[in-house]
């Protein structure tokens, strides 16, 4: 037994010491891992985040309202500030790249028939084809048909550069350059030094780009020098909320959310305007689902949202988004959301995506509205303050 002794001790000594190994290697993984577990949220509460939550596992009892279907909107902790966002001046003129990828656009075909040595009815009738093709509409394309006629008529048809200018005047009267384009973004600030928010809903059917849409704009706000607060309340689709938190953190800019499915989006909208008020943050911008099952739901829908919100800070835009790409169809479904929510401004989406620029003034006829902006593709900074010049610059240089 003696002569083993030796043995007995260095065989302890190596599995106490290996024990030891695994007990620090525990400590020092349950260390890396607790900012996963928990964080601060923005009232200061500890509150379990990140993976766990976005999963929706039972954690949601800890955060989730105990009984009823209404979960208390959460607002997620963001990461450290990444992304600079881009200045927003210059923006349109990738305009014209876009729409010279989109193949035969609008301006280039207009301008080919109008530099035609003698104009007779078969070419006119030709350039009215083309811009009900490119979805400008029929009351709007016989004025521009009309227009260019008178001009023709007086001045004759001269060289390329005249025709080009003359082409442009009239786009430009037909896009409307007095239409008041601004986007309402101020927060009020009182005499007591308190602020209260601006206020933007963004509403649109689902799919035309509304989540993509705010955090675009939260961006632009940011890169303004902005303070911004999310509202994630489109609760229908749970990755939407992800989606827009995930756009709001990489400009740290905070998102209230909820982490119940159905959870009453009115809600969400209301506590994002709150603590916006409460924290002085100077813009909110709520995102919205795009459920069109009926006039009379998606009536309430809206209704109960903008007048919760309205309970806490005037709405200051109702932002359309609406998919250049689907025509006729969007602008009837537009028509519907234009009708229950007292809309301010369009987002016209995907313009990168169609050679049928002629959507903007449709749009602006039909619903009475002006378009304040225009996605130009998937990317974070494709999102251009909309202005006539540099709308029919792009139709035609492209
Ligand atoms: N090419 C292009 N794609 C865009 C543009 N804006 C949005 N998209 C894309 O359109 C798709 C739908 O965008 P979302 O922002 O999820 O649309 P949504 O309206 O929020 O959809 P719901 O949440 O289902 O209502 C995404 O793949 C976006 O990347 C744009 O200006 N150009």
């Amino acid at each position: 037994m003696n002569d083993q002794l030796p043995v007995w001790i260095t065989l302890a000594v190596l599995v106490l010491g290996s024990l030891g190994f695994v007990g620090v290697s525990s400590a020092n993984r349950r260390k890396r891992s607790k900012p996963h577990d928990e964080t601060r949220s923005l009232d200061g509460a500890s509150t379990r985040t990140g993976d766990v939550l976005v999963d929706g596992d039972a954690l949601g009892e800890a955060v989730l309202a105990p009984s009823g279907d209404v979960a208390p909107p959460q607002t997620q902790p963001t990461e450290p500030q990444a992304d600079v966002p881009e200045p927003t001046a210059g923006r349109l003129v990738r305009l014209r790249d876009r729409l010279a990828r989109s193949g035969s656009p609008l301006g280039t075909r207009l301008l080919a028939v109008l530099s035609r040595d003698h104009l007779g009815e078969d070419d006119w009738d030709e350039l009215e084809e083309t811009l009900l093709l490119a979805d400008v509409g029929a009351g709007p394309a016989a004025e521009l048909i009309e227009a260019l006629r008178t001009q023709v008529r007086v001045h004759g048809v001269k060289d390329a550069a005249s025709v080009r200018a003359m082409l442009r005047a009239e786009l430009v009267a037909l896009v409307d350059p007095d239409l008041d384009r601004t986007l309402h973004t101020t927060p009020t600030v009182h005499e007591d030094g308190t602020k209260t928010p601006a206020v933007l809903l963004v509403v649109g059917v689902n799919g035309t780009g509304k989540t993509t849409t705010v955090g675009k704009l939260t961006r632009v706000l940011v890169a303004e020098g902005s303070t911004v607060v999310l509202g994630a309340a489109d609760t229908f689709r749970a990755a939407a909320a992800d989606q827009l938190t995930t756009w709001g953190a990489r400009v740290g800019v905070e998102t209230v959310r909820s982490f119940k499915d159905g959870a009453d989006p009115a809600a969400v909208a209301f506590d994002t305007v709150r603590t916006a008020r409460e924290r002085g943050v100077d813009v909110v911008l709520v995102d919205t689902a795009g459920r069109l099952q009926n006039k009379a739901g998606l009536m309430d829908e809206l209704g109960k949202i903008t007048r919760v919100i309205t309970k806490e800070a005037p709405l200051t835009e109702v932002l359309l988004v609406l998919d250049a790409t689907t025509g006729q169809n969007g602008l009837n479904q537009a028509r519907v959301f234009a009708e229950v929510a007292g809309v301010t401004g369009i987002v016209l989406t995907k313009l990168d995506g169609t050679a049928k620029g002629g959507i903007v003034v449709a749009v602006q006829r039909e619903l009475g509205v002006p378009v304040k902006l225009v996605g130009l593709g998937e990317g974070p900074d494709d999102l251009a303050p909309f202005d006539a010049e540099g709308f029919v610059d792009g139709l035609l240089q492209a």
